[in-house]
């Protein structure tokens, strides 16, 4: 999939423009605060959909009420144009002129790589779920809804805990026991892609020691059923659902050690790029497509033999935009952010 055209209407602090795209790297660089990071925000919205849901009403530019987003694709079967139009804290899809929920847009169509991406590494439990919630979702429906209805009735059981209504547990067991199962089963099997791409991509970037990508789970599948009736009193005593995905953890090791307690900022850097080219190489198993890489802020914490490394990766795919204050040697592309207008330089 190649990106030829990127339209915005009152989106952020972009002025309202026709961006023009080819094949290869384009260095979009310019100062601080100029829009860097909204061209590509603009076009990860349009392709796949997500953002947070609170966040949305903030993509209007102030004093604005509604914008408007529109990307003209080229992709195999031909051309395809995905929009997006946001208004009242809400998102309006359409694909190609009709009018698409999430799960049927271009769910493959960009890998968003970007600084923050070291939280994967430092950050919470819940960091490291998201992110690989996110990736199984877009690349199984299953996925999305088994873990949909798993929340909802996780938030139920932790109400009748709370509530200490102990005859409504027994339903609520076997029916989260079920999607639990299913979302660990889901997770099991794609861990195991996942820790070959990244360690390959990790060496490739020039992280120095393996990379460890395994699952560290609360309980196990077959023992699910008994974990819950062990787990009892101290679930009435938390309030609280204690096992489960939910509570599950993505363990990131280096050279044996667990990363987020011994990797330096820049090895941290590498594991997340070395991460979200496994998301790229599942996308691209599951659609067939390349997705288009947007890199946002390329070299921060990278020394030079790594951003060379980056850059090897990233041709890769066949289209990439990658933002930084400087210019990036050897893109195909050159532009220059200012003030929100997308220039071209020859
Ligand atoms: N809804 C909005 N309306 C108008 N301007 C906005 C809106 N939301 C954000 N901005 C402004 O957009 C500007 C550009 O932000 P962006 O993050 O794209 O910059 P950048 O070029 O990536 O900068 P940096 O190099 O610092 O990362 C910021 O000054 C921000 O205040």
């Amino acid at each position: 999939m190649i990106l030829r055209l990127l339209t915005t209407l009152n989106y952020r602090n972009l002025c309202d423009q026709d961006m023009a795209f080819e094949q290869g790297i384009h260095s979009i660089s310019g100062l601080n605060g100029q829009g860097k990071t909204n061209v590509l925000e603009a076009l990860y919205l349009v392709l796949t959909g997500v953002v947070d849901a609170g966040r949305l009403q903030q993509l209007v530019r102030f004093e604005e009420t509604e914008a408007y987003v529109r990307a003209t694709l080229e992709r195999d079967e031909g051309q395809s144009i995905a929009e997006v139009g946001i208004g009242r804290g809400k998102r309006l899809m359409k694909l190609d002129g009709v009018r698409v929920k999430s799960a049927e847009l271009l769910r493959g169509g960009a890998v968003f790589i970007a600084p923050e991406d070291s939280d994967i590494v430092f950050g919470s439990p819940s960091v490291r779920r998201k992110f690989l919630d996110d990736l199984l979702s877009k690349i199984s429906a299953r996925y999305a809804q088994a873990l949909d209805l798993y929340q909802k009735n996780l938030a139920q059981r932790n109400a009748a805990l709370k509530n200490d209504e102990q005859w409504a547990l027994e339903v609520f067991d076997a029916k989260l026991a079920e999607l639990g199962t299913l979302v660990m089963d889901l997770r099991q099997r794609a861990i195991q892609k996942i820790q070959k791409y990244a360690s390959e991509a990790h060496t490739r970037i020039g992280g120095r020691g393996e990379l460890g990508v395994t699952l560290q789970e609360t309980t196990s599948i077959e023992g699910y059923a008994r974990d819950f009736l062990l787990k009892r009193s101290e679930e009435f005593a938390r309030q609280s659902t204690v096992i489960g995905p939910h509570r599950d953890d993505l363990v990131l090791t280096l050279r044996g050690q667990p990363a987020s307690d011994f990797a330096s900022r820049g090895e941290a850097r590498t594991i997340a790029l070395a991460l979200r080219y496994a998301e790229y190489e599942l996308l691209f198993e599951r659609y067939q497509e390349n997705p288009i890489l947007l890199i946002d802020d390329f070299s921060a914490e990278l020394d030079p033999e790594r951003r060379t490394a980056l850059i090897e990766l990233a041709r890769r795919s066949p289209q990439a935009l990658i933002t930084g204050t400087e210019p990036l040697p050897h893109a195909e592309h050159h532009y220059r952010m200012q003030g929100g207008r997308l220039e071209r330089v020859q």
